[in-house]
C-alpha cells in the first residue's frame, strides 16, 4: 500500500533563498503527526506545497499514491478537493456565506452531494450548532477556528492539514480544539498533519517531525 503522504527530495526557494532543502517525509493513514519548527522554518510553505498551492523546485509530493506536485493546476485543485482538507492559519472562510453554507460549498467543491444532515451533525460535534447561520465576521476567534476545522473535515478528506490551529487560543480552548481535531479526524477516517510551534499540542499528538531552518552554504 502506498503511504498516505510521501514527500521526497523536496526543495523550495523564495527568490534565491531555500526554505526547504531536499526534505523527505512519509506518513501512513491513521498516523497523526505534528510538524514542529520555529517561526520562519517553512511550516506554512510546506503545507501550501502539500496542498498543491505552490509548486516545488525539486522533488515530489504524493497523496494516497497520486503525485500532486507534477499535475497541471486544474487536476491539482481537483486532487486537493477530493483528498485533502486544509485548515489555514488565516482560516479563509468565505465571508459572504454563513457557517452552514461554507460547509455545503466545501462538499460541492469536493464533488460530493450536499448533505445538510451531515453538516448539522458535524456542527453539533464541534459545538457550533447555535452559530450555524452566523457569518464568519460574527464569530468569536474560537468559533471561527472550529468552523474552519468543520469546513476542513466536512468532505471526509484522507488527509487533514491544519496550520497553527491553536496558537491564538488560551490553554482551555487549545486543549479543546486539539481533542476535537483528533476525535473528529478519527470519526471521519481522516489523518492529521498539524503544523505548530505550540508545545501544548505535543501532549495530544506525540509523533512529531521538526523542520529546521535551512542554512545556506557560505
Ligand atoms: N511569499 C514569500 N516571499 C518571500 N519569502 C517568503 C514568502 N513566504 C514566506 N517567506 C519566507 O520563507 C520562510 C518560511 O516561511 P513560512 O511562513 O513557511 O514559515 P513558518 O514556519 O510557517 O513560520 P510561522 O511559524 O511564523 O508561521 C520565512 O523566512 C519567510 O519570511
Amino acid at each position: 500500500m502506498p503511504h498516505l503522504l510521501e514527500i521526497s527530495g523536496l526543495t523550495f526557494r523564495y527568490g534565491g533563498q531555500a526554505v526547504l532543502d531536499r526534505f523527505d517525509l512519509t506518513q501512513d493513514a491513521g498516523a497523526h503527526r505534528v510538524l514542529l519548527g520555529p517561526s520562519g522554518s517553512g511550516k506554512t510553505t510546506l503545507i501550501h506545497l502539500i496542498a498543491g498551492l505552490l509548486t516545488p523546485h525539486e522533488g515530489s509530493i504524493a497523496i494516497d499514491g497520486e503525485t500532486i506536485s507534477t499535475l497541471p493546476p486544474a487536476r491539482r485543485d481537483d486532487l486537493r478537493r477530493r483528498k485533502i482538507g486544509v485548515v489555514f492559519q488565516t482560516l479563509r472562510l468565505v465571508a459572504a456565506l454563513d457557517v452552514t453554507s461554507n460547509l455545503l460549498l466545501a462538499q460541492r467543491l469536493a464533488g460530493q452531494r450536499q448533505d445538510r444532515t451531515e453538516v448539522k451533525a458535524l456542527l453539533d460535534e464541534l459545538g457550533l450548532s447555535h452559530r450555524a447561520h452566523a457569518r464568519p465576521r460574527e464569530l468569536s476567534q474560537g468559533e471561527a477556528q472550529r468552523a474552519a476545522i468543520a469546513r476542513g473535515l466536512v468532505a471526509r478528506p484522507r488527509l487533514l492539514i491544519a496550520d497553527e490551529p491553536t496558537s491564538a487560543l488560551d490553554d482551555h480552548n487549545a486543549e479543546r480544539v486539539a481533542r476535537l481535531l483528533i476525535d473528529t479526524a478519527n470519526a471521519h477516517g481522516s489523518t492529521l498533519l498539524v503544523a505548530t510551534h505550540d508545545a501544548r499540542i505535543k501532549a495530544f499528538i506525540p509523533d512529531a517531525v521538526t523542520l529546521a531552518p535551512v542554512r545556506e552554504a557560505a
